[in-house]
């Protein structure tokens, strides 16, 4: 199945960015803080290249603080990739971002005059239009016209500085069962495309590792060995019809931060 996803996606992907990349003194590479290796698309390294890249990871608010810092340091040393944590709800480290884009492009070229310019590009629904808008203080961010720039792509000014936006451009690999079932439990793909059931089991023996003791908090029942058990346990003991509806209840609470901050996945040898 990857074999479908990969050559179509990438020839698109090329040939949209053809254009704007060489316009462009940084990428704004957007991902989920939960889910920071499967929010974000493989592709992208090969297209984008050596152009200096910043990676934000969005909705940092939602994360475990623990396991973020411990993404950060793996791309760190691992990519030598600049990530700033932000959440465009909160505000938090918005303004680093426009400080880091400066100092980026001042590198490139101490004499520019021109605002510095940034392609914003990540998964759909991590927040992309709320960064923007964000940046540029408004409900909606000014859109113009750009010679030479396809038309699928939007210039926005958020003050002092400008941004391309490619909407719905970047997709994650959801051939991967492991990164679909992540992006299922974010509602980042929507419950009729990834049955929340089968999101949920798959990790489960994830959850059950790192969040124990917060799901038998919220619960008071604790995690059984089998997910079924477990299922069927919270179905009885909250008057559930099935399991499927047992399962959403427990995604409307991840979801909605009644189960704490938490990460879906945790950098190679952490
Ligand atoms: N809690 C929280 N929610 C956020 C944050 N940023 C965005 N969101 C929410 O995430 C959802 C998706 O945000 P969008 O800005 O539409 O995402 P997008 O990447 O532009 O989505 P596409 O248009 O599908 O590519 C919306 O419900 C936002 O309110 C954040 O920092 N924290």
């Amino acid at each position: 199945m990857a074999i479908q996803w990969y050559p179509g996606h990438m020839h698109k992907l090329r040939q949209t960015l053809q254009s704007t990349l060489p316009l462009v003194d940084v990428i704004l590479e957007v991902a989920d803080a939960r889910a920071p290796w499967s929010s974000r698309n493989p592709l992208l390294s090969e297209i984008i290249g050596k152009k200096p890249r910043i990676l934000l990871l969005n909705k940092a608010e939602l994360a475990d603080p623990i396991f973020l810092k411990q993404w950060q340091e793996y791309y760190k040393v691992h990519n030598k990739l600049r990530t700033l944590t932000i959440s465009a709800k909160t505000r938090a480290n918005l303004d680093r971002i426009k400080g880091e884009v400066h100092h980026i492009a001042k590198m490139k070229d101490s004499q520019r005059i021109r605002n510095p310019r940034a392609l914003i590009i990540g998964v759909p629904n991590c927040g992309k239009s709320t960064i923007i808008n964000a940046l540029a203080r408004s409900h909606k961010a000014k859109a113009a016209n750009q010679p030479g720039v396809t038309r699928q792509v939007t210039l926005y000014h958020a003050q002092s500085l400008d941004i391309y936006d490619t909407p719905g451009l970047l997709w994650p690999n959801l051939e991967d069962q492991a990164v679909a079932s992540r992006l299922a439990i974010l509602a980042a793909v929507r419950d009729e495309v990834y049955l929340p059931s089968e999101a949920f089991s798959n990790l489960y023996p994830f959850l059950k590792t790192h969040y124990n003791a917060v799901f038998e908090a919220r619960y008071k029942i604790p995690m059984q060995e089998h997910v079924d058990d477990y299922l069927y346990t919270l179905k009885e003991t909250f008057n559930k019809p099935d399991l499927e509806a047992t399962t959403l209840m427990i995604l409307n609470d991840l979801r909605g931060g009644k189960l704490g901050s938490f990460c879906l996945e945790v950098p190679p040898h952490a």
